[in-house]
């Protein structure tokens, strides 16, 4: 089974104004209310491609219940963590650029935190995968996503983490299954600046040799790398009109791991991934079933 932990659910609040006047009012051409969360993300494309997960995280309130009841109409199972204080809303502004306001967050109790850790702990076991994804909130203590590799290694299970900073770094020497930082995240990561593909490849290959299995590099309008111990290898661009960038990466991690864990051939995981990630980039929410299918045959990988 497939887990998704969501440690800080959204409702993502997509607003369309065609044109921003910073400090006038500006008036709704369009809005919608969307479940959002990179995990949330994620288990959603895995259900459209025919792998179910299960998902995981804190949620709480009225946009708690948003979120539930949507994944439920899905048909994605789920066994969420109820906490005390609402669900953040972040707002993703499109205008003539688009611009994204996240949310802090809830501040959970103690008691709350260690219901969720005592669930994972219950539910896992060695023939699992989980996918650790996104911001902790706000008030959350420093090396929770430790606290949580910790378990999940213990129940020998795989697990994925998409996040960014000293969370992903404390998780290298623990072998992650995947890793997918965009080249800007990896950039950060190292402190540095790339000037080359070449530069980002040798980026990529540090976080291999610190542990990862499988290093996928999303680089939006550049394709995208997979790095693994049998060599480098570098994806097409497809063509289509874009449309969206929220949830492309999740959907990148969802075909690549949707595919891996019923293949185990990471080359067809990379062509999976490639082709959900750019579904959802050309679509308005995320990439449907049909659309990944029709965009799976243009992918081409090939050995740098
Ligand atoms: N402008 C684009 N043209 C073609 N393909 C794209 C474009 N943007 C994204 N993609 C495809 O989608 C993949 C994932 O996109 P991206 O690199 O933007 O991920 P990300 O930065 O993790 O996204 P997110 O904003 O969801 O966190 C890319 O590697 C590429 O295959
Ligand atoms: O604040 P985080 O956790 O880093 O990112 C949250 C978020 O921007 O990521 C998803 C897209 O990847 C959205 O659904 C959601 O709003």
């Amino acid at each position: 089974m497939i887990y998704t932990l969501t440690l800080n659910p959204s409702i993502d609040y997509i607003v369309h104004v065609g044109h921003l006047e910073i400090g006038d009012v500006n008036r709704m051409t369009e809005d919608f209310k969307l479940p959002g969360g990179k995990g949330i993300n994620v288990s959603r494309i895995l259900q459209r491609i025919g792998a179910p997960s299960y998902a995981l995280g804190f949620l709480g309130g009225f946009t708690g219940d948003f979120i539930e009841k949507w994944l439920l109409e899905e048909g994605i199972h789920s066994q969420f963590t109820r906490v005390e204080q609402d669900t953040r809303i972040n707002v993703k502004l499109k205008a003539e650029e688009e611009t994204e306001i996240n949310g802090l967050g809830p501040i959970l109790s103690e008691d709350e935190i260690n219901r969720l850790k005592f669930t994972l702990s219950e539910l896992i076991t060695s023939d699992d995968i989980v996918v650790l994804s996104g911001s902790t909130p706000g008030g959350l203590r420093k090396g929770f996503y430790q606290e949580l590799i910790h378990i999940i290694k213990e129940n020998g299970a795989e697990f994925v983490i998409d996040t960014t900073g000293d969370d992903l770094l404390a998780a290298l020497p623990k072998k992650p299954l995947l890793v997918k930082p965009n080249n800007h995240e990896l950039a950060e990561l190292y402190h540095t600046t790339f000037h080359s593909l070449d530069d980002i490849v040798t980026h990529g290959k540090k976080l291999l040799n610190d542990g990862v299995k499988n290093v996928l590099i999303s680089m939006a309008g550049d394709g995208a790398l997979l790095i693994t111990q049998e060599g480098t290898y570098l994806s097409n661009v497809l063509k289509h009109e874009v449309k969206n960038s929220v949830g492309a990466g999740d959907s990148m991690i969802a075909g690549f791991i949707g595919n891996f864990s019923q293949t185990k051939d990471p080359l067809d995981a990379f062509k999976w991934g490639v082709a959900c990630g750019s579904a959802t980039t050309f679509s308005d929410d995320l990439a449907t079933e049909a659309f990944i299918n029709e965009l799976l045959p243009e992918v081409t990988v090939k050995k740098i």
